[in-house]
């Protein structure tokens, strides 16, 4: 449906779509290898510079005529009014009634505009803060005075993926602390983490950390209560093993209170945050635990960089705006419905599952503010793994298939530093490792935009038909000056913002999950029949009538 252009909010929306759907028709036809011969300047064109980052989006199959109109479109739909209204307490959310204030989670304690919003999440973050140092100081102790060295966090979506995310790619800025301490993630529903991971772990020593915005999560409860059990049975049913082995992080402190969390080791959140945009917040705590309050804190600045930058670049020059429109062009003009996520660093291994949350959940809808279907392809599929091994892996289809695919590439400018003590010994041969993936990520880049050119014109002749490629499949390239916290805090609000401006190109609420939600309501209308306790088979389809009778032999 990607060209559909009826029922669109606003007429001028209406005849810059149509516009774009004719370049889009026009631009099918034209190869990338075409733009950049016409175009000696195309990179210092097509890139911005800002800060830690460089986003370099010259091979995308655009000129600067596409780029104004995609800026028009971006003018037809209010963005500028759409950013002010994200960044004021406006509940936009409107099916939930919420504001949506991620943003403030970053907002310096000192902030002039929003003092009282500042005020009330840096004290949340100063007592997350003392909790941090404390265990790091080997003070925080288990039931039996055992100094805590494993911390687990029991959580799913967005209490999981990107406190995973971060906690694995900054690794390197892990804080030292008076004992080595291990940080665990756990959120299938299924138990199979946690039963492989209770083998390894002594209870006296480990501290779980219950992560849940709502605190209603089955998946997240159902683990904590499998835990609480295997602590119980150790150490014994006393308040204190509570006491000392469970933090909760979570909007509903009475539900933490219920469940037997310490009212001092319970950290709240707000419902003005989403779940896939609470890594900032407490819920980030074992991110605060891998790299220290000093480097949270470097992790928000980075993200409150790019909120600034977001608020006041002009368009031409906003990243996540540009983001945003260059997906919507390869999206709903170019018909290329599926995009891949391909960091050039082992450390970003999570990168993609965390961006599948944020990218999928937030725009994978259909109706729009007004009521009605959406007239444009909404979210396309996002999809990715780390680079290097991907190119083992997917990358034939990339480069000789038949699905039309666009890519971000992701890379560090800058790693291993020989001054860092763990790699002191191995520094030349790790920072050849890094050229070499980078050399990787330039080669692939190059041979998907210009297929058969990058082989040179010559060599090409010669070869059979199946060693030709096509190529003109676009992509973007982002480099960070180093990965560090600082840095990875502008990647991640870049694409929570980017996910946002196309919410605004397609109309729709980024906020909501409404679908997810009646898959869990299904699910405990299933629950009871498979524990035996009862509940309606009558009202279901024969397929899961069928497979609930296999299931219950
Ligand atoms: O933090 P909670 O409330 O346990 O929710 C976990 C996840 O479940 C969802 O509601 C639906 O998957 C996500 O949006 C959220 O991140």
């Amino acid at each position: 449906m990607s060209h559909r252009i009826q029922r669109l909010p606003l007429n001028d929306t209406q005849s810059v779509l149509a516009g774009l759907t004719e370049a889009g028709q026009q631009f099918q036809s034209v190869h990338l290898k075409d733009l950049f011969a016409l175009d000696a300047e195309r990179f210092a064109r097509f890139h911005v510079r800002f800060d830690e980052v460089v986003y370099d989006f010259s091979k995308h199959r655009l000129d600067q005529k596409i780029l104004s109109r995609l800026i028009d479109f971006a003018h037809a739909q209010d963005l500028a009014g759409w950013i002010r209204r994200l960044f004021s307490e406006e509940a936009i959310n409107y099916t939930e009634q919420r504001s949506v204030m991620h943003w403030a989670l970053r907002l310096p304690q000192n902030d002039a505009s929003h003092p009282a919003l500042a005020q009330q999440v840096h004290e949340q973050l100063q007592r997350m803060f003392a909790l941090v140092e404390k265990i790091h100081a080997g003070q925080y102790r288990g039931a039996t005075g055992e100094v805590i060295q494993d911390v687990v966090n029991i959580g799913v979506g967005g209490s999981d993926l990107g406190p995973l995310m971060a906690s694995h790619a900054l690794a390197d800025f892990r804080q030292t602390t008076v004992k080595p301490l291990n940080m665990h993630f756990v959120s299938t529903m299924d138990g199979s983490q946690l039963s492989e991971l209770l083998h390894r772990l002594r209870p006296e020593t480990t501290l779980f950390i219950i992560s849940s915005k709502s605190f209603s999560t089955i998946d997240t409860l159902s683990n904590a209560q499998t835990v609480r059990l295997w602590l119980e049975k150790a150490l014994g049913q006393y308040t204190q093993v509570l006491r000392h082995h469970f933090v909760g992080v979570s909007t509903k402190p009475e539900k933490m209170t219920a469940w037997g969390i310490a009212p001092e080791n319970q950290f709240l959140l707000w419902d003005w945050v989403g779940g896939r945009y609470s890594l900032w917040s407490c819920i980030g705590l074992p991110i605060a635990l891998t790299i220290g309050v000093e480097g949270f804190r470097q992790f928000l600045a980075g993200a409150h960089s790019i909120d600034r930058h977001f608020q006041t670049a002009p368009f031409a020059q906003n990243i996540p705006v540009l983001m945003g429109l260059i997906g919507a062009w390869n999206n709903n003009f170019l018909d290329i419905q599926t995009h891949a996520m391909l960091p050039y660093d082992g450390r970003l291994k999570y990168f993609s599952a965390y961006l599948q949350q944020l990218e999928m959940e937030s725009n994978g809808k259909s109706i729009q503010r007004d009521g009605q279907a959406v007239s444009l392809d909404t979210c396309p599929i996002v999809w990715g793994e780390v680079g290097p091994n991907a190119q083992h892996a997917f990358y034939q289809l990339l480069h000789q298939g038949t699905h039309a695919v666009s890519c971000d590439f992701i890379a560090p400018v800058k790693r291993y530093n020989a001054n860092q003590f763990t790699y002191a010994e191995n520094a030349g041969a790790l920072v050849e490792q890094h050229h070499l993936a980078l050399s990787n990520c330039l080669a692939q880049s190059r041979l998907l935009a210009f297929g058969n050119q990058a082989l040179g014109a010559d060599v090409v002749e010669s070869l059979p038909a199946y060693k030709q490629y096509e190529g003109n499949q676009p992509s973007s390239t982002i480099l960070l000056n180093e990965l560090n916290p600082y840095s990875l805090g502008m990647l991640i609000a870049m694409y929570e913002h980017k996910v946002f401006v196309q919410s605004v190109l397609w109309n729709i609420n980024p906020f909501d999950q409404w679908g997810v939600e009646k898959g869990k309501e299904i699910a405990n209308q299933l629950l009871p029949i498979l524990n035996g306790e009862g509940g309606e088979m009558d009202g279901l389809d024969a397929s899961t009538r069928g497979l609930i009778e296999v299931l219950l032999g």
